[in-house]
């Protein structure tokens, strides 16, 4: 809701209209349905779209507003990602220790992302991950409550909650996020030229740049949600630069690349993702399923 909102206000401010001509329909997604088991085994991020796609379907809506982290990879022809806002923090915050360094010997380290899990085992293997599911505040709770003595949550989510003084916030070039993570984006139907264009106008173009150049490694990944995938692309003059990492469940390794490139050359991104996979070990490749 606190995305819409933003959204509705991007929208209404860019065209001159009042809040009210946008009107926010709260639709209740599968992932917010079931909060007791990891996405990854429940069926992953179309419990994210499912819902909303259905309701654009159907005309109940003319806009779905998403996390573009939480959207597929492969999505129907009939929708349009229209716009993508500009993209807010990217990193992720770590809670119950300064550091990754900091964090107690074998201490309980809550998440149920396996990028993260991944990530931290390869640094910490001492650590004991526990899966970790439900909103922002019930992963707060369930710190505070010591189920867990350390979290890792998105800046981005934090702040669109008005949290963003909680936790200490890891510096990318020592701890990547997830594809598209940070990043709003707005579907329509494909067929509603009116829609498009009034979102057209506020599309931020660099965050679009970055947003696609990370999907597209992930679509020649094959990567789902229970792939652990990292990856960082940053618009710089023209030029997007990605520095990616795949890791095997137990994060004991870690295939790491980088590459610059033209904006707007989708075919960069699947060789970078040819080059991790063909560095990785077969166990890892599994977790991926190629192009
Ligand atoms: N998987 C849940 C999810 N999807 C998007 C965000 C945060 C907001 C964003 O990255 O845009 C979060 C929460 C989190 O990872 O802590």
């Amino acid at each position: 809701m606190a995305q819409a909102h933003e959204a509705r206000a991007r929208l209404c401010k860019s065209h001159g209209w009042d809040e009210n001509e946008i009107e926010l329909v709260p639709v209740l997604a599968s992932g917010d349905k079931v909060q007791d088991r990891p996405l990854a085994e429940i069926g992953g991020k179309a419990l994210w779209t499912k819902e909303l796609d259905a309701w654009l379907l159907e005309g109940r809506i003319d806009g779905a507003v998403h996390s573009m982290k939480d959207v597929e990879t492969l999505r129907p022809d009939w929708l349009a990602i229209a716009a993508i806002l500009p993209r807010a923090d990217v990193r992720d915050v770590l809670i119950g220790a300064s550091s990754i360094h900091a964090i107690p010997e074998s201490a309980r380290v809550g998440t149920s992302a396996p990028r993260r899990a991944a990530q931290m085992l390869h640094r910490r293997p001492d650590v004991e991950v526990v899966p970790i599911r439900g909103n922002v505040a019930t992963r707060l709770a369930r710190l505070a409550a010591g189920e867990v003595d350390v979290t890792l949550l998105a800046a981005a989510g934090l702040e669109r909650l008005g949290e963003s003084g909680v936790g200490h916030p890891l510096e990318t070039d020592d701890w990547l996020p997830a594809p598209a993570q940070g990043a709003i984006g707005i579907e329509c139907r494909t067929d509603d030229a009116k829609t498009l264009e009034w979102l057209a106008a506020i599309d931020h173009s660099q965050s679009r740049d970055e947003v696609l150049a990370e999907r597209a490694l992930l679509a020649a990944l094959g990567g789902n949600c229970h792939s652990p995938i990292a990856v960082l692309t940053r618009s710089q003059g023209g030029h997007l630069a990605m520095t990616a990492a795949i890791f095997s469940g137990d994060g004991a390794e870690r295939i790491d690349g980088t590459m610059t490139f033209s904006t707007g050359d989708l075919e960069a991104p699947a060789r970078l993702a040819a080059d991790l996979l063909a560095r990785a070990t077969p166990g890892v490749a599994a977790l991926f399923a190629g192009p």
